[in-house]
């Protein structure tokens, strides 16, 4: 075969683009063609509705929403529709397949954000997700996979800009022409605006297998900072709705990340790939109605990230709530009965006991317990006095009859069971009952449960021995604190699935008044019983929009249907907490999962707990929040597991990834460092100075001048929140201070590290946060230190 035609002479290259803009406008007209046919299916559904029917109104949510999904996906393809092609040598179609266009001998498959086919089904474009795109991503020139040449497209809007070649097959090339000069590597290098982008048309192939890797199980993915994990687990998502569309698009797919700010960064990832319906939360909120804002100290977290937490939260809700009364005191047919503080606590243990973790749903039970109490201290004391009730009952029937009203009736015979539901319903109807109810088995919410334990003695109680006594004071001042941290949330729900929701209020048939129903306060419940009639026709017909606002109800601050996946990607893995690996295994009991991790990176110092928890969050066991077991526990069943590695770097030039790599080697001897593709010829710079504030504010300003994308100005966790404000204060936006715990995940053209001595020490997993750190610049890497050592330990090797 003749050599290639090779670039870079620009007019080879113009005619290549040329003749590749022809093809894309040809698809965009298509896609046009397909937009309009979209907007006329909403039309046709919004028409359907009119009609008014029941059976309309179904067809019409089904309808409304599959074209909205479809438009939405048609439009973000309106940006760099077309970004591949593929020439092959021409293969037999497999089973179902189109047989590919042949061009000069090859098979050529275009590769883009959607398939689009011409109106007689022929392939224009092959969706990036589908098994024919796969080559475009796998293809090596070892293992060329039968293409010959593999084309990335760049394009800005519609128009085609430039063209980058592969060429896999140099035997096979014969007239091919092969253009490109680098522009992948080029484009790692660009400016970063501040939000995460797609990585659709540059999918290397380690990363492709993991995007690709099956549904089932759980897939754990490894790397490096800047190895592309956040990337490959948000296009992982997308194909997986794509393939899947019917496991995952009904019951959903979460997504979670550390914090808000890394959700923010990376929130427009998926709808540029068309998916919208993917939902996204940060650690801080995944509760209804509950947000964090603020990280604990390393110390605090140790202690409320732990799996002794459950134990504690157990006995917190077991525990009298703050103002319960010492005495309950009622009247029967003029008897007093009472119940003293041991005898009210006892029955608290009990109950505690029998609804096993449903406290508010204990309601009914707690009740239930009092009156077989108060019935059997009534008989212990003698029984009622019965003259002195029928003295009662005759007032009361006066009082009765002048309103007009039934009058009670006068106790017939002296049947045990009668009397025992008669002195139930008197009692249950008692004022005093009722005001006791309320305060000794309050309806509790998990924030009300999480503030008590502000209480140092209430906490105390609730630790046992789960928590060491020097830790009680500093946790106590914590809860009862105004903030929310990002580990008090996932206690949140650790204690929503203590408590319980609220029991339902009993239907009653039509007439009978519900005894549970005191003074249009349903007792059990504590909601208020509003009389009206319920109108169930119009509650059966709803949208699927409705019914996903519904499952996310928010009720008084108890969470009402904590909302379950099909699907769960943790990001930033390494840094979970037991207690939240709890709250996200309540949220997958049924789930496959993707977990992304660099155990490098962990700020979490005990891992064999944290694992312990994550395996029981992945083979789907139901959190355990009551007492500990004495039979030994079974090991949790182990779901399929496909593990990866990712090890290239592409966000750190070899300059920066040099000083991270000098850090690793400190945090963690035994680590191996990501490969770095990209030369920058722009050392990191690290000075020594008296006063790092200052000194990371001027570094700030200098860099200003020297990159146009985005600057992070990176500080300890310890520095007071005013004292980041104002290292950023008057400066352009694109210039942020935040703590290293917010700079997880996150990345920037520069960033400037403050004080790295007093991040390295201020926890015991210092060196590991400062390796995350200084593994966040694409470009420029400053570093103020007031110790020259870390001079030194930063800049040269084997220091
Ligand atoms: N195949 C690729 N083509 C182009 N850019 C890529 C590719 N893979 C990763 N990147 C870019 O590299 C940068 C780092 O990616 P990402 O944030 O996903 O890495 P990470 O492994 O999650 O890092 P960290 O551990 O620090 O969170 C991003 O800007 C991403 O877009």
């Amino acid at each position: 075969m003749s050599s290639p035609v090779t670039g870079p002479a620009s007019t080879v290259k113009d005619r290549e683009i040329a003749a590749e803009q022809r093809y894309v406008d040809v698809a965009y007209e298509r896609l046009a063609e397909m937009r309009a046919d979209a907007q006329a299916m909403l039309r046709e559904g919004f028409r359907i509705a009119q009609a008014g029917t029941k059976a309309s109104l179904v067809d019409r949510d089904a309808m409304v929403h599959q074209a909205s999904l479809r438009a939405q996906a048609l439009d973000v393809a309106d940006d760099g529709l077309v970004f591949g092609r593929l020439d092959l040598f021409p293969r037999e179609p497999e089973n179902g397949q189109q047989p590919g266009r042949i061009v000069d001998g090859c098979e050529v498959r275009y590769i883009g954000r959607i398939g689009v086919r011409t109106s007689e089904h022929d392939s224009l474009v092959i969706d990036w997700r589908a098994p024919a795109a796969e080559d475009f991503y796998r293809a090596t020139p070892e293992d060329p996979r039968g293409v010959i040449r593999r084309r990335v497209l760049h394009s800005r809007g519609h128009a085609v800009v430039d063209l980058e070649d592969d060429l896999l097959d140099p035997d096979a090339a014969g007239d091919l022409t092969i253009v490109g000069d680098g522009a992948f590597l080029a484009s790692l290098a660009r400016t970063r605006e501040g939000a995460m982008r797609d990585i659709v048309a540059t999918i290397q192939r380690e990363q492709d297998e993991v995007i690709r890797a099956p549904a089932e199980g759980t897939v754990l993915v490894r790397g490096a900072p800047g190895t592309g994990k956040t990337a490959v687990a948000l296009h992982r998502v997308a194909y997986l709705l794509f393939r899947h569309r019917r496991r995952f698009g009904s019951r959903g797919v979460l997504v979670v990340g550390p914090n808000r700010r890394f959700t923010a960064y990376i929130e427009r990832v998926l709808p540029s790939l068309g998916e919208g319906s993917a939902t996204l939360r940060s650690l801080g909120d995944l509760v209804a109605g509950a947000t964090a804002t603020v990280h604990d100290t390393p110390g605090l977290a140790r202690h409320k990230g732990s799996a002794a937490m459950a134990h504690v939260l157990r006995r917190a809700v077991a525990d009298q709530a703050p103002g319960a009364p010492g005495e309950l005191r009622v009247v029967f047919r003029g008897t007093v009965v009472r119940l003293d503080r041991p005898a009210l606590d006892k029955i608290r243990a009990d109950v505690h006991r029998r609804v096993r973790g449903s406290v508010n749903a204990g309601r009914r039970q707690a009740i239930d317990a009092l009156l077989d109490a108060l019935w059997k201290r009534l008989a212990d004391t003698g029984g009622p006095d019965a003259d002195a009730d029928d003295g009662q009952l005759g007032l009361w029937n006066a009082i009765l009859a002048a309103d007009g009203l039934e009058q009670l009736d006068r106790p017939g015979g002296t049947a045990a069971a009668s009397d025992r539901s008669r002195f139930d319903a008197v009692v249950r109807e008692q004022r005093a009952f009722t005001a006791f109810l309320a305060a000794w088995w309050p309806i509790r919410r998990p924030q009300d449960v999480l503030a008590s334990l502000g209480d140092p003695e209430r906490l105390r109680r609730a630790a046992a021995r789960d928590l060491p006594a020097d830790a009680i004071g500093p946790l106590a001042a914590s809860f009862a604190g105004p903030a929310l941290s990002y580990q008090d949330v996932a206690l949140l729900d650790e204690l929503d699935a203590l408590l319980g929701a609220p029991p339902r209020p009993r239907r009653t048939p039509e007439g009978e008044d519900d005894p549970f129903v005191v003074d249009g306060v349903n007792i059990l419940t504590g909601e208020e019983v509003a009389d009206e009639s319920w109108e169930p026709q119009m509650q059966e017909l709803t949208t699927s929009m409705e019914r996903l606002e519904r499952s996310r109800r928010v009720d008084d601050g108890v969470v009402d249907e904590r909302p379950e996946y099909a699907h769960i990607v943790v990001d930033e893995a390494q840094d979970l907490s037991p207690m939240q690996w709890r709250m996200l295994g309540r949220r997958g009991r049924q789930a496959s999962w993707t977990v992304v991790e660099d155990p490098a990176q962990s700020a979490w110092e005990d891992l064999p707990a944290a694992r312990q928890a994550m395996e029981a969050a992945l083979g789907g066991e139901q959190p355990r929040s009551r007492g500990r077991s004495r039979r030994p526990r079974k090991p949790p069943a182990r779901r399929t597991r496909h593990e990866y590695e990712l090890t290239t770097n592409y966000r750190n030039s070899t300059e920066i990834a040099a000083v991270s790599s000098r850090v690793l080697a400190l945090a963690l001897p035994e680590a191996r460092p990501a490969r770095a593709v990209r030369e920058s010829g722009l050392d990191p710079v690290v000075t020594v100075v008296a006063d790092p504030r200052a000194a990371a504010r001027a570094a700030a300003e200098e860099l200003l001048g020297q990159v146009d994308g985005t600057i992070g100005v990176i500080t300890p966790l310890s520095w007071p929140a005013a004292d980041r404000a104002a290292l950023t204060a008057g400066l352009p936006d694109r210039v942020q201070s935040l703590d290293v715990l917010e700079a997880k995940g996150l990345e920037f053209d520069a960033a400037v590290i403050a004080a790295p001595e007093t991040v390295a020490a201020e926890s015991p997993r210092g060196l590991r946060v400062l390796y995350v750190a200084v593994s966040r610049a694409t470009q420029r890497l400053t570093v103020v230190t007031t110790d020259p050592q870390w001079r030194t330990t930063l800049l040269e090797d084997g220091a």
